[in-house]
């Protein structure tokens, strides 16, 4: 068995938004077929990935370097012990043969989303939705079925007003979800409490706002949004100052003493290990938000839990970043505390298998295999488009 051939594209996932350090004008994604010679109901095993939002296609680096290195390797070297599958981990360490660890930059991203496709085609090599590969491989073998979700949007556009954020804001939650995110930091502290204000006002008992700055508070900025925020019971504060900043973020938390978030841009669990040591997070409260598509896929993901683990740190404290149904099945195989989700965004990318609903701010995973995809049929079309 083995890989035939890896394919990217790179598609435009741009929209007018924009948040306090972004706009999304010119965003885009990498999509990535691999393909193997396995057959399955008489045709080619897929795996599919793409990168989530915020960081842009990675073709070249793939094309250049991490392509070939698996194209190149013995096809013997890529499978695991019973011969019956293709080994991600094998696979991950062919994709990093002669690079040098540290300064991560985008690399994370173009392995990342190669493995996702990995993942997705071991899972349907094994017949299995990944969630229960997963489950029986790293987990207890029971996956949690039930993940809660929360939907991310209250981003800045050219004419919006509070009629239309409280409209975003209210659709989201008649479509089930409890929880909502806005962006800050994008206007005036006045402006932003206002806005705020704006959304509570459509909020119900038990429904809750979540806020993120995008990590662009300097650390006088980031203290006088917590003393303002305090007033608030919001579900957390995320990334108020540079993601590499751990200093700022232990110090917030002398301001700070409700929920924060943050780590969807730390990129490897060395990054990640940096947060849990230096950053003064709190496993009681805190919320960690590592996305695997960003960070080197699952493979590093799974370090990342055990470091955790060795920290003290409950894997039910990480809501991954990124919407996507990787970190999905991740959150229902390993027993995580939920998942992004923008219901309205970076479409046909993000979001669920069509008939899957949010109901009291929890999706169900349904039974397809691997990571899902061919459930969701506008993002199907485009992965078939991309194979075919
Ligand atoms: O606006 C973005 O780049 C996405 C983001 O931070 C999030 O979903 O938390
Ligand atoms: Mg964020």
């Amino acid at each position: 068995m083995r890989i035939v051939e890896i394919r990217e594209q790179t598609l435009p996932i741009s929209s007018s938004i924009r948040n306090a350090y972004i706009d999304f004008s010119k965003m885009t994604l990498s999509l990535v077929a691999v393909i193997t010679d396995v057959i399955r109901d008489g045709k080619p095993v897929v795996g599919y990935g793409f990168n989530s939002n915020g960081r842009y296609g990675q073709g070249t680096l793939m094309r250049e370097r991490f392509i070939p290195r698996v194209l190149e390797a013995d096809p013997g070297s890529l499978v695991d012990d019973s011969g019956s599958n293709l080994d991600p981990h094998k696979i991950w360490a062919a994709m990093m043969t002669n690079e040098k660890p540290g300064g991560h930059g985008e690399r994370s991203v173009a392995v990342g989303t190669i493995d996702m496709a990995v993942w997705d085609a071991v899972a349907k090599i094994a017949g299995l939705p990944l969630f229960q590969l997963l489950a029986d491989r790293y987990g207890n073998g029971r996956p949690e079925r039930k993940v809660f979700v929360y939907a991310a949007g209250g981003y800045y556009y050219p004419g919006q007003d509070y009629t239309k954020l409280k409209d975003e804001m209210r659709s989201y939650i008649d479509r089930g979800y409890t929880v909502v995110k806005k962006k800050i930091g994008g206007a005036s502290l006045d402006e932003d409490l206002r806005r705020i204000d704006a959304i509570l006002s459509v909020l119900g008992d038990g429904q809750k706002l979540a806020v993120d700055a995008n990590g662009r508070f300097d650390l006088d900025t980031a203290i006088r949004y917590a003393k303002a925020l305090s007033q608030y019971d919001l579900f957390w504060y995320e990334e108020a100052g540079d993601p590499l900043d751990f200093e700022l973020q232990a110090l917030l938390r002398n301001y700070y003493d409700k929920p924060m978030a943050t780590g969807e841009n730390l990129f490897s669990m060395q990054d990640a290990r940096n947060l849990i040591r230096y950053g003064g997070m709190r496993p009681d409260r805190d919320w960690l938000q590592f996305d695997c598509a960003l960070s080197y896929g699952l493979v590093e993901y799974l370090r990342t839990l055990d470091m955790l683990h060795q920290h003290g740190w409950s894997r039910t404290r990480c809501i991954p970043h990124g919407g996507h149904q990787m970190s999905l099945n991740i959150a229902a195989g390993l027993g995580l505390g939920g998942n992004e989700s923008y219901p309205d965004l970076f479409q046909p990318f993000g979001g669920f298998p069509d008939g899957v609903k949010v109901e009291n701010g929890f999706v169900t995973m349904p039974d397809l295999p691997g990571i899902g995809f061919e459930g969701k049929s506008d993002l199907y079309r485009e992965m078939q488009k991309l194979s075919a």
